[in-house]
């Protein structure tokens, strides 16, 4: 549970589910498996995983540490946005209870659980975890129930069996709300905040749980207990029942399992945290994969937070605000339609483009969120990223096709699905923070020239893949999104038609057919667009004749070192990996910017 929108999509537990997660000799069903690798793609091996900071609250507590501990929290928020608390002072007997009360709740028979189940677009109750866009399921069954405010409680989704469950989860409730306030105390005091600043963000907010159990499953490398995400209220508070290990952390482009600590909790910061703290902390993607042998339960705790209904840094820091405001529900349909795309975090896009040294004007800033409201995020990135600074960038892709893309390891020819937004993420969100001009701050990009030995390595499939451009999983959340199969489980982008665009007996209906496919896809093809085709095929012409020009002749008008534009590879990632591709990239417009040096004369 990701703090999500009300159109939310959650299945219930159908009898044929609960026997596949009950019999291990039964087949997974088909709306279970992950084509591109489910929680098997792991990544750090044993000796190599990276241990979750811990932070310990009885040193919080004693005058005499709690400088260092403060440190030590602020610095685990920061770099990891994950740790263990241990020592963390919760009633042991609440917990017990609560543990006992979640394992007696999952073990009964399912028309009992069903007696709380979800019901359609709804998000409180029993059931599956949020179906993705792609149609697939979690391995996992959930019960999910707001339990703060008081006056907000739906005791309909509050199971009555066992029959202690009620009380318990009201006391862990409670306890978890007052570890939070301790918490939140310690973290002000890190970010040089008055506590009450930080405290009234999430004062009297919603509290929601999530009760998950994963059952085992026989080939967990196809499924996935949950999808890479990240939360979405303000802090998550994660109780493991048993000792199975599942959750996954992203860290520099690697997952690293969690090892709980006998009786600790896992923190995380969840993506308002990020933004009331300006990006300070950061909310980093998780996932949980499966265990082969033994299933395993936890009871995650959300607590949210706003400031006057609007999701944005707090004032009090004194700093200009990285993050655009954004009311409340706003936040949640973005949210959600990141959770249900498992794509890049909503948030990302409400980074401002420090580059801009004028703030934009009221009527930019009211395009901008038109554009958001009608959840065309593309579109908003585009106004902010490149119509605001009159850049257009060209990008031309060029694809060697001698290896497919399969081969090995893997080998990227562009992992991120969103290359623009990916390209708009190295403008916006990399760069030096005060270094921000109104043009592209060239010292931050990464860019490498095509060696020679990376031409042969494209050229000639007989040789071996130089480790600079295999992929071991190393991506997380967005490489990880399914590609769908043949061609008839694939659905088709829409096809926008601009000749009925252009013809008054058709363009109502071709203008709500345009509409729809940048709500729902985002993308669409565009046919009888009128583009000149003599200019379209010298366009395709040149391009392919560019490319196919010796190395040389091509790196006369290669990328310069920390330059955006020039011939070379695309952009390295924060692992170093490049991808499978050469790309020439020049501006285009205004005319008095275009750098001509980058126009290839061949
Ligand atoms: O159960 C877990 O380990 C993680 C659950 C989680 O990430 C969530 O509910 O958001
Ligand atoms: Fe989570």
């Amino acid at each position: 549970m990701e703090g999500i929108n009300d159109d939310s999509n959650r299945d219930i537990i159908t009898e044929a589910a609960a026997m596949a997660f009950a019999d291990p000799h039964l087949q997974i069903p088909d709306r279970y498996i992950r084509a591109a690798g489910g929680g098997g793609v792991v990544v750090v091996g044993d000796g190599e995983s990276l241990e979750l900071p811990v932070v310990d609250m009885a040193r919080l507590l004693d005058p005499e540490h709690r400088e260092a501990e403060v440190a030590l929290l602020g610095s685990a928020c920061r770099s990891w946005g994950f740790f263990q608390l241990i020592n963390h002072g919760v009633d042991e007997a609440v917990i017990q209870k609560m543990k006992d009360n979640t394992v007696q709740f999952f073990e009964l028979p399912l028309e009992d659980k069903n007696t709380v189940a979800v019901r359609p677009g709804g998000i409180e109750g029993f059931g599956h975890h949020f179906r993705s866009s792609a149609g697939k399921l979690d391995w996992a069954e959930n019960l999910i129930v707001e339990t703060q405010p008081f006056q907000q409680r739906n005791l309909e989704f509050w199971p009555s069996k066992p029959p202690t469950f009620r009380d318990s989860i009201d006391k862990y409730a409670m306890e978890m709300w007052n570890l939070t306030t301790r918490l939140l105390r310690f973290m002000a005091s890190d970010l040089g905040v008055e506590q009450e600043t930080l405290l009234a963000a999430f004062h009297g907010k919603r509290q929601t749980f999530g009760l998950h159990r994963y059952p085992p499953c026989r080939h967990p490398e196809k499924v996935i207990g949950i999808s890479p995400h990240s939360d979405g209220f303000g802090l998550t508070l994660l109780l493991q029942v048993n000792d199975t290990l599942g959750l996954q952390v992203s860290k520099d482009g690697r997952w690293h399992p969690v090892r709980p600590l006998p009786g600790a909790f896992i923190v995380n910061v969840g993506e308002i945290l990020e933004v009331l703290t300006n990006g300070r902390y950061k909310s980093v993607f998780h996932r949980v994969a499966v265990d082969a042998e033994r299933g395993r339960v936890t009871v995650v705790v959300f607590q949210d937070a706003c400031i006057n209904g609007l999701v944005k840094p707090l004032p009090e820091l004194g700093e200009t605000p990285r993050y655009r405001a954004i009311g409340k529900s706003e936040y949640f349909k973005g949210h959600t339609a990141e959770v249900l795309g498992q794509g890049e975090r909503f948030i990302d896009t409400l980074k401002k483009d420090e580059r801009c040294a004028d703030p934009l004007s009221s009527a930019e800033e009211s395009d901008a969120m038109a554009a958001i409201e009608l959840g065309n995020y593309a579109a908003h990135l585009l106004f902010r990223h490149c119509c605001r600074s009159s850049s257009h960038l060209l990008a031309c892709r060029h694809r060697s096709s001698s290896h497919p893309p399969q081969t090995a390891k893997g080998v990227a020819g562009m992992l991120h699905p969103h290359p623009l937004k990916r390209t708009l993420e190295f403008f916006g969100d990399r760069l030096p923070e005060k270094k921000l001009q109104r043009e592209i701050d060239i010292r931050a990009m990464n860019r490498d020239i095509i060696t020679q030995d990376a031409t042969m390595a494209f050229a000639d499939h007989h040789l071996h893949i130089p480790d600079r451009f295999v992929r071991a999983d190393e991506v997380p959340a967005a490489g990880e999104v399914v590609v769908v199969g043949g061609d008839d489980e694939s659905s088709e982008l829409p096809v926008v038609d601009m000749a009925r665009l252009l013809d008054p007996e058709h363009r109502e209906e071709e203008i709500a057919w345009l509409g729809s496919a940048c709500r729902s896809w985002g993308f669409f093809q565009l046919i009888n667009h009128g583009v000149d085709q003599a200019v379209i095929q010298k366009m395709k012409e040149n391009t392919v004749q560019f490319f196919e020009l010796p190395l040389e002749d091509k790196n006369t008008v290669a990328v310069r070192p920390g330059g955006i534009e020039g011939f070379g590879h695309h952009f390295r990632s924060s692992a170093g990996k490049l991808d499978w591709a050469e790309n020439l990239i020049v501006q285009t417009q205004p005319f008095q910017q275009r750098n001509l040096d980058f126009w290839p004369i061949s």
